[in-house]
């Protein structure tokens, strides 16, 4: 292996890109390639984003609505029961003072209602009216309390939840239009990698088949198939990018040969599938061969490639900072955030290059954090930035690129 990867560079970058730079190049990217909105039901709306804000269609509530069992009381006490309004219904009007209706939590308060009387404050006189004294606050939701009709309760963008999907349902949506999670493909390079059994006699496991995919959908896209390990030539690096390009994938990560080593095929397979390079090396250690590339398909359109190199640690580095703001953009999702992390210990700068560097929750540096390791990352919340020609001392505020976990894996 040579130190060189491939000089075939996007329009206008000469050298590896700062680091700010290629995540903008790859959110970009992401925006340009997305794919139409879909019209989903609800249900299966969970992990999609929303294409549009989502909008009140009605006052929500959409009726002056009991938050309590109780009876609905006009005029001075005790009341003559004069009917019953279960929930689901609507009510007839009180029209006489001294009368009341039985109420149940989350019916409809007919319209002259002075005041509910809670069950447990009622009583009833001999003569099977109804006496109590209504609390001081009021005892049903106004239509509007939590929304006014149109009115923009999350914007487009916002990835679809459950509490996102309840809400929708009960502003009465039925469909959401979102943008679907992409669909992605995980191609392995490398003839050295075993994915099965002990690593020994010159062969390693392959640990980002299983991996990689797992990633894929903490960042919110579909993960699909694992292609590989794929043989070190040519011609079956170009054969596996050509099987992931039909089977329909949006966004294909492939692992290993991004160098321009005797086996090192992906940038000659990307020139022979009439690739483009929108990021090609970035200014980041670990990890700097990454790239990111529109390929065209077979029949029309065209998908992104995200190069991850081979060392382990590395391709993750690649993961959140190429795959991650691509996944966003085609997802039509915002820049993932970097949220600020305090450092208790001191971290070192790579010279002219940006460092990512796995820290745990408390701010620390892990160890067994080289670039070919992942038993650092198994107890990291995510890479702290420490800029170009830059270190950090303990007590500085860094920005913190997290790894995608889901709530309950942060270690
Ligand atoms: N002469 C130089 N050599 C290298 C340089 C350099 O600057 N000069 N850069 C190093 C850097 S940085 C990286 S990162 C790697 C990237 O290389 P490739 O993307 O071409 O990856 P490979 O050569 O295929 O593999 C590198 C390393 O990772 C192991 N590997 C690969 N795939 C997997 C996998 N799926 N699971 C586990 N381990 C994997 C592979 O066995 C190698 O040990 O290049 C450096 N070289
Ligand atoms: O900088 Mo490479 O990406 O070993 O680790």
């Amino acid at each position: 292996m040579t130190a060189q990867p491939s000089t075939a560079n996007p329009p206008g970058q000469t050298g590896p890109l700062p680091w700010a730079r290629a995540r903008a190049a790859a959110y970009a990217a992401g925006v340009e390639a997305a794919a139409p909105p879909v019209e989903v039901p609800l249900a299966d709306a969970d992990g999609a984003t929303l294409a549009n804000p989502l909008l009140t269609r009605t006052d929500l509530p959409a009726f002056p609505t009991s938050s309590v069992d109780g009876y609905a009381v006009r005029g001075d006490g005790p009341w003559r029961v004069v009917g019953r309004v279960l929930a689901g219904t609507m009510p007839k009007p009180l029209t006489e003072d001294g009368t009341c209706v039985e109420i149940a939590t989350g019916a409809a308060v007919p319209e002259g209602t002075a005041a509910i009387v809670r069950t447990e404050d009622a009583d009833r006189t001999q003569d099977g009216r109804v006496s109590g004294v209504p609390r001081g606050m009021p005892e049903w939701r106004e239509p509007g309390e939590e929304a006014r009709l149109g009115e923009q309760l999350l914007p487009a963008g916002t990835p679809v939840n459950p509490a996102v999907i309840g809400l929708a349902a009960s502003c009465g949506y039925d469909t959401l239009a979102v943008r679907a999670a992409p669909t992605t493909a995980v191609l392995v390079f490398g003839d050295e990698l075993l994915t099965a059994g002990l690593p020994g006699d010159g062969r390693v496991r392959d640990s980002l088949g299983p991996s990689v995919p797992a990633w894929l959908r903490r960042l919110g896209a579909a993960a699909g198939p694992v292609l590989g390990p794929v043989e070190d030539t040519l011609d079956a690096h170009v054969e596996a990018l050509n099987r992931a390009l039909t089977g329909g994938a949006e966004l294909i990560c492939t692992t290993g040969g991004t160098m321009s080593g005797p086996v090192d095929h992906l940038h000659p397979a990307l020139a022979q599938l009439g690739a483009r390079y929108l990021v090609n090396t970035v200014e980041v250690r670990p990890g700097f061969p990454m790239l990111l590339a529109s390929v065209p398909r077979p029949g029309g359109g065209t998908a992104l490639v995200a190069g991850l190199p081979g060392n382990p640690q590395s391709a993750i580095v690649a993961l959140v900072s190429l795959v991650a703001p691509a996944v966003a953009g085609m997802s039509g999702r915002p820049m993932p955030p970097l949220p600020n992390i305090r450092l208790t210990g001191p971290v070192g700068g790579r010279g002219g290059y940006t460092h990512l560097v796995l820290v745990d929750a408390d701010g620390v540096a892990v160890s067994h954090a080289a670039s070919s390791m992942l038993r650092g990352m198994a107890g990291a919340v995510g890479f702290a930035v420490i800029p170009p020609n830059g270190q950090a001392s303990a007590g500085d505020e860094v920005p913190l690129v997290p790894l995608p976990l889901l709530a309950g894996e942060r270690p």
